[in-house]
């Protein structure tokens, strides 16, 4: 592991107090409070129109809140747009996936460290070790446009890890793959954020896939905290199953 791109940081804490958010009158998110810390990957769960992606557009500033706040440690970042959160940090991906189709691969993730103030040599060498555990060696001279979906997810993460940010919200990031695929794929971004003390807020449906990736749970459903906690206690709660899984089978 590279010296040049490890970052030695205090641990720090993004989190929502109270926060709500509600469309003509639907309650999308109501007085949700949660909180994504360095280092781990908090899978955000719950059933279709249970305000996932709301929350973690609250976090990110895509959506104000119309109550709660927004806080990243001490400073409330409640009134900060997406771009000042990304500035101090906190960062967003997109499930389409935001690249530059003219640009290879390579080029994508090295323009993003450039762009985040790294300089060249340590650019590179960050590159180099995020195509390898997102495994995208193989189509690292491969313009952007041409690229399977997933791919191009992919590649948007590799882009967003290059910006070494505090916190990353992923919403769906193995949408369209398999659950091999999407396991090894979440598993690769725990790797590389908890070597870099990067916190994670994971939106991802698939039960069986934030079971053995995700350090924590938060579920939701209609708008509101069920249940937060490790996945095994999460799983066997009598309210996540009637909720969660006794809507699937
Ligand atoms: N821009 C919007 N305008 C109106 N209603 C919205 C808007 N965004 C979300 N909603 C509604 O808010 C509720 C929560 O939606 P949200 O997308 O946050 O849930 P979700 O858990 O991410 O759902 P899914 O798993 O289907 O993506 C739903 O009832 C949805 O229809």
């Amino acid at each position: 592991m590279s010296t040049v791109t490890q970052l030695s940081r205090r641990p720090s804490v993004l989190r929502m107090a109270d926060g709500g958010i509600h469309f003509d009158g639907v309650k999308a998110v109501d007085g949700v409070s949660i909180e994504v810390r360095s280092g781990e990957v908090l899978g955000l769960i719950g059933p279709n129109g249970s305000g996932k992606t709301s929350t973690l557009n609250l976090l990110s500033g895509m959506l104000r809140a119309t109550s709660g706040s927004i806080w990243l440690d001490d400073e409330n970042l409640t009134r900060h747009s997406m771009r000042q959160r990304a500035r101090k940090g906190v960062v967003r991906t997109f499930q389409s996936g935001r690249v530059f189709g003219r640009l290879t691969v390579r080029e994508n993730v090295e323009a993003a460290a450039l762009g985040a103030g790294m300089r060249r040599g340590a650019a590179r060498e960050l590159t180099e070790e995020i195509l390898e555990e997102l495994q995208l060696e193989g189509v690292a001279e491969d313009r952007a446009e041409q690229l399977t979906a997933g791919r191009v997810r992919t590649t948007a993460i590799a882009r967003a890890l290059a910006a070494r940010p505090r916190f990353l919200l992923l919403d769906e990031p193995a949408a369209g793959q398999n659950e091999t695929e999407a396991v090894e794929l979440i598993t690769a971004i725990r790797g590389f954020a908890q070597r870099r003390a990067c916190g994670v807020l994971l939106v991802e449906h698939d039960m069986s896939v934030v079971m053995g990736t995700c350090d924590r749970l938060h579920v939701l459903d209609s708008g509101r905290t069920v249940i937060e906690g490790e996945p095994a206690a999460v799983r066997s709660d009598p309210q996540v199953i009637e909720i969660y899984f006794g809507k699937r089978h």
